[in-house]
């Protein structure tokens, strides 16, 4: 079976995507940063899709993640990356000191893209939570100030962050698409 390609500069969205498909679609992971647009969500995850789809030359997939403050009209949002590594996790926290409200959500979205020529699909998760003063290793990002149900993401299991995250929740709908007309064996070929 042919690998579907996967275009990203992050080696921990390569090792949850792998757990979450659990086999289903081989994927290879190519180590690329690609620039990335200002604008909405689904805008920043198409045009990084059309690029890595004229690199590649073939189908691929590639992944944006949010981290949308309620009380702050959603930013950072796609920005969050930038405000990570200017600010830290302390500094997020801060940033929402003088609201009441800390409520978040975690926005994950997955573009498919058949070939230079065709427009990217997109699949997009959401997992509500809150921030909250930075708890558990942090290994990933930001899972240390977002808590959802009680747990911060760095404290919970990988398990059950891959049966329940926004990554997870995107990947279920491209699972379906996937599942529809064919779609698999359209990209992957014969097992
Ligand atoms: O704690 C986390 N749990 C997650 O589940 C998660 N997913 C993404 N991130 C971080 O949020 C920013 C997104 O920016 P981003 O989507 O542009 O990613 P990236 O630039 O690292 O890779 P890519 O764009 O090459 O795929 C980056 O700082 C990522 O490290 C996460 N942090
Ligand atoms: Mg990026």
């Amino acid at each position: 079976m042919r690998a579907l390609k996967f275009v990203t500069g992050n080696p921990n969205k390569v090792i949850e995507v792998n757990a979450i498909l659990g086999g289903l679609i081989p994927v290879e992971p190519v180590a690329l940063d690609l620039p990335e647009i200002q604008g909405s969500l689904e805008e920043i995850a198409s045009d990084k899709c059309r690029r890595a789809a004229r690199i590649i030359n073939g189908p691929v997939i590639v992944e944006d993640s949010a981290l949308e403050f309620h009380a702050m009209n959603r930013l950072p949002g796609p920005y969050i990356k930038y405000f990570l590594e200017s600010l830290g996790n302390d500094g997020l926290n801060k940033l929402l000191h003088s609201h009441d409200d800390k409520s978040a959500d975690a926005v994950c979205t997955f573009a498919f893209s058949a070939g230079p020529e065709a427009e990217p699909l997109l699949f997009q998760g959401r997992l509500e939570g809150k921030i909250v003063p930075a708890r558990g290793p942090p290994v990933f990002g930001w899972e240390p100030i977002f808590e959802h149900k009680g747990e911060t993401l760095a404290e919970m299991a990988h398990d059950k962050k891959n049966k329940l995250s926004h990554r997870y929740q995107a990947l279920v709908k491209f699972q379906e698409w996937l599942a529809r007309d064919n779609n698999r064996l359209l990209i992957c070929g014969q097992e």
